[in-house]
């Protein structure tokens, strides 16, 4: 009988399962259920699409193990009795971000680096922390544990939660997360692989339970029948973009780039990173080693976005975007519609520059989406590299890098070969790598197949024209001039 894993991938907007064979890595069954949008959800819709995505996916009553990764960052605040105190702020929520200068401030962003990898930005838990203390104090004060998006669905799934309303009751110390989702809160040390919770105390006011820390493959506990039989070993989890790299099987030269809700950039190393200017997160990965990287807050939806201005799908923005020159005729998106993080400019908007009759066409404005998206996420490649990070390729994921125009486009702008592996969601399988690794005591390698490989076709002229209207500065200098 085929021994089965289950990994989810609990993102931004949606839940997504993935039941697959050990022995293999073979794909057997999948579901999926959507997330509420708005950057503070109550978690208990996450909870009530995790069971619709595992229904979705035929059950779990014949996995023997499985693992949750998920959006990072987002504050899940709780009560002594275990309830979520108020809606969770998300990683993409910028009203944190004058919290996060006052703890940059406070500390000193160097030293901040140094005790965190990180300096904080609006994403990061302790930020949103400082901001609940600062205008919730009431809230503020009645927070006894703090948790993360996949610490908090993994305790539920173990059978935990309000008094009444989960079998094994509101058990805090219970909690449990992985080393990536902990490097994402600023008040854990990748260094030591400890907590630092005088950040937190200093965020918050007042100290408060955290998740204790699982190794790579440490088992958090069993489902306890909330959903499945009692027999499912529960993994530890990890962050979402840890658990891409574990699904890709990321190695020394890979660069992710990510292009779903977030656009992230990083690479798995073995060594922490500390850059003190704050644009390189120094995270941990979901393997016991490193995981430096960069998020933008505009990606996929920058698309979604203008494909609905010009009354297009994916693949109708996409031919549309062809049908222009790269530098799309000096039209220029600077696509900060939500704000960014990478550069750090939290109150931003996106500007359209470069507006001449030649270049007011519905091509040019394909392309220049396309490309003032990914110009973002190139500046982060440049950022991530200066880290010392090799990069010898692009491996492309997320939903957007399933468009062909988006493939093309990213051979054109990123200076290292782009890959692109097959159609598949890596988070979710990164979660069934842990899950057969908790299981059976070993990493197992499934294959992951290339399905595409744009043709190397570095066009200077769109980094260039982009970092002509930079507002906060270049994020570094090219790898080479352009
Ligand atoms: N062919 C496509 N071209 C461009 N964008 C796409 C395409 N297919 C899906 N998307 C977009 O990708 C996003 C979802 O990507 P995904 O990686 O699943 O995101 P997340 O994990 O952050 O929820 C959505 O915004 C969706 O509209
Ligand atoms: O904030 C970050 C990484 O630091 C984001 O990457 C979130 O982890 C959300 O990811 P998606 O929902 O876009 O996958």
């Amino acid at each position: 009988m085929m021994t089965l894993v289950a990994g989810v991938d609990s993102s931004t907007q949606n839940c997504k399962v993935v039941i697959r064979e050990v022995a293999t890595g073979g794909l057997v069954r999948s579901g999926r259920a959507g997330h509420p949008p708005g950057t503070e959800v109550d978690p208990a819709c996450w909870w009530e699409a995790l069971v619709a995505a595992i229904a979705d996916a035929g059950g779990i009553d014949d996995v023997a193990a499985l693992a949750i990764a998920g959006q990072q960052h987002g504050l899940i605040a709780l009560d002594g009795a275990g309830h979520v105190i108020r809606p969770a702020l998300l990683w993409n929520d910028t009203r944190s971000a004058a919290a996060a200068r006052d703890l940059a401030a406070e500390v000193g962003a160097a030293a901040y680096a140094r005790r965190t990898g990180t300096v904080p930005v609006a994403s990061f838990t302790a930020a949103k922390l400082r901001w609940l203390r600062d205008h919730e104090p009431g809230n503020a004060a009645r927070v006894a544990a703090v948790a993360l998006p996949h610490d908090w669905l993994t305790w539920r799934l173990r059978g935990y939660g309000p008094a009444g309303s989960a079998p094994l009751g509101p058990d805090l110390d219970a909690l449990v997360t992985d080393r990536s989702d902990a490097s994402g809160t600023a008040y854990w040390n990748p260094f030591t692989g400890d907590y630092d919770l005088d950040l937190l105390e200093l965020a918050l006011g007042h100290p408060a339970i955290v998740p204790r820390v699982l190794g790579p493959a440490e088992r958090a506990g069993t489902v306890a029948g909330t959903v499945a039989g009692a027999s499912t070993v529960v993994g530890p989890g990890a962050g979402d973009n840890a658990g891409g790299a574990l699904g890709l099987g990321a190695a020394s030269g890979d660069v992710v780039v990510s292009i779903g809700t977030s656009g992230t950039v990083f690479a798995v190393t073995d060594r922490p990173t500390c850059d003190e200017s704050g644009t390189v997160a120094g995270f941990a990965d979901a393997s016991g080693l490193f995981l430096p990287l960069i998020a933008t807050l505009n990606a996929a939806r920058v698309l979604d976005a203008v494909a609905g201005l010009l009354d297009v799908d994916h693949d109708g923005l996409g031919r549309l975007a062809l049908e222009a020159p790269p530098g799309a005729h000096g039209l220029v998106l600077q696509p900060y519609f939500e704000g960014e993080r990478t550069p750090n400019l939290p109150d931003a908007t996106a500007t359209l520059f470069g507006m001449t009759l030649a270049a007011t066409t519905r091509p040019a404005l394909a392309r220049a989406a396309i490309e003032g998206m990914l110009c973002g996420l190139a500046d982060g490649l440049d950022a991530v590299r200066g880290q010392g990070v090799a990069s010898e390729r692009v491996l492309l994921i997320g939903g957007a890098a399933q468009n062909a125009a988006v493939q093309r486009i990213a051979a054109q702008t990123f200076e290292p070969p782009v890959v692109v592996p097959e159609p598949g969601e890596y988070v979710a399988d990164g979660a069934a790598v842990q899950a057969a690794w908790v299981l059976t005591g070993s990493r197992p390698r499934w294959p992951v197949s290339i399905a595409a490989e744009p043709a190397p076709d570095h066009q200077p002229v769109i980094r260039r024209q982009y970092a002509r209207y930079a507002i906060g500065g270049r994020l570094s200098p090219p790898a080479t001039a352009p």
